[in-house]
């Protein structure tokens, strides 16, 4: 499996392209033609359009920092159309199950807004005991993962579960189960790292990221090691503009570096084709299921890198996802769930039906 990994390793790293999901920004202004480049020189464009001088670029970022805060976002309420085309996974539990009928379900799980709260700390994300205790039970009856952007050291400590499938560094680090998972034997040496390359300008970058933002009172960053994350949520709006300037003044030098955004969080990460829908890929392709039509996998996020994966469940028309917000959003999600306590709900009513259906 180690060598299979290596091997597709390198074909992936020379076909490096632009991850599908929500670029914001490719560092690089060096003369270079590779993709990033390209997408550099769209946005200097921009920056002519609008006066230059970086002021089109920067206030794209800020427009799509606010776009996304919740101040901008309209809560739905049960008559609106949002959610009669994204509706609660809850209130469909029956009919999920029927759809989900004979074949094997293989769970995803987002970590931050989807198994825990989100706070103002990232450090302090923690799960509750209830919900460690819910997904445990999970990955009994059915192949667990969880997938995130932070390091998959980072969120194991929060977990702590060994049986389940850990994609951190949004699914830049893939690993199978250290002990007590049934699925073991064919999973065993699983490790999956697709941008090992990019570890040396990540940790250099993170550090040039930390002194850059000093300045900027509630900024936080975040070595995620294959990614990096910049925290705006403690940062007072008025200087979210001076933030984005500085992280731009970084990542102009690194044209295999680009920016997307998640939840009051700017993420920088490699510019390869790999991102948490791959990931979703990868794992069900390890698990033995690739190409199968008997399989059922069910994604559960909060965040825009989610959408990745819930894009290839849509396009495959496979399993389905399921988007954690109290907020209309465009999303290719097909259900949704309005926060964590939701998610243990719905994983305790499919733990619960496994168990009635398999006698357990
Ligand atoms: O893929 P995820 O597991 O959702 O990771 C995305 C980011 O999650 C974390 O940040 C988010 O949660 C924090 C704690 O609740 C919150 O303070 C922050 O505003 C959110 O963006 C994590 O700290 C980041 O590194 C991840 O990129």
């Amino acid at each position: 499996m180690v060598r299979f990994i290596e091997e597709n390793i390198t074909k992936m790293l020379e076909t490096k392209i632009i991850s599908k999901s929500e670029v914001l920004y490719a560092g690089g202004d060096d003369g270079d033609t590779s993709p990033a480049t390209k997408v550099f020189q769209d946005f200097q464009i921009n920056e002519e359009n609008v006066g230059g001088g970086g002021g089109g670029i920067i206030r794209s970022w800020v427009d799509s920092m606010r776009a996304c805060s919740p101040t901008h976002l309209k809560p739905f309420n049960n008559q609106s159309s949002w959610i009669k085309e994204h509706p609660s996974a809850l209130n469909m539990f029956e009919e999920i199950l029927h759809i989900s009928e004979g074949k094997q379900i293989v769970m995803f799980l987002d970590y931050d807004g989807t198994l825990s709260p989100i706070v103002d700390d990232p450090d302090r994300a923690f799960m509750s005991n209830k919900m460690r205790n819910t997904v445990r039970k999970l990955a009994m009856c059915f192949p667990t993962v969880i997938v995130s952007g932070r390091s998959r050291e980072k969120v194991y400590n929060f977990v702590k579960l060994t049986e389940l499938y850990y994609a951190g560094s949004h699914g830049m680090d893939i690993k199978g189960p250290e002990q007590n998972s049934k699925y073991k034997k064919k999973t065993q040496s699983l490790l999956c790292q697709p941008a090992t390359e990019f570890l040396p300008v990540i940790s250099e970058v993170y550090m040039k990221l930390v002194e850059k933002t000093k300045s900027i009172q509630g900024a936080k960053v975040e070595n995620n090691k294959f990614c990096a994350s910049v925290h705006f949520r403690c940062v007072d709006e008025n200087k979210w503009s001076d933030l984005a300037h500085l992280v731009r003044s970084v990542l102009k030098n690194y044209p295999k570096l680009m920016l997307t955004q998640g939840r009051k969080v700017l993420e920088i990460r490699p510019i390869i084709k790999w991102d948490k829908g791959k990931a979703l890929e990868f794992l069900l392709e390890s698990l033995g299921y690739e190409n199968c039509t008997d399989v059922f996998p069910i994604y559960i996020g909060d965040d825009r890198t989610d959408e990745d994966a819930f894009k290839i469940l849509r396009d495959k028309r496979q399993g389905l996802g399921i988007l954690v917000s109290k907020y209309a959003k465009e999303t290719n999600a097909s259900y949704s769930l309005q926060e964590p306590d939701e998610v243990m709900d719905f994983l305790e009513r499919l733990v619960e039906w496994k168990k009635l259906t398999s006698g357990q």
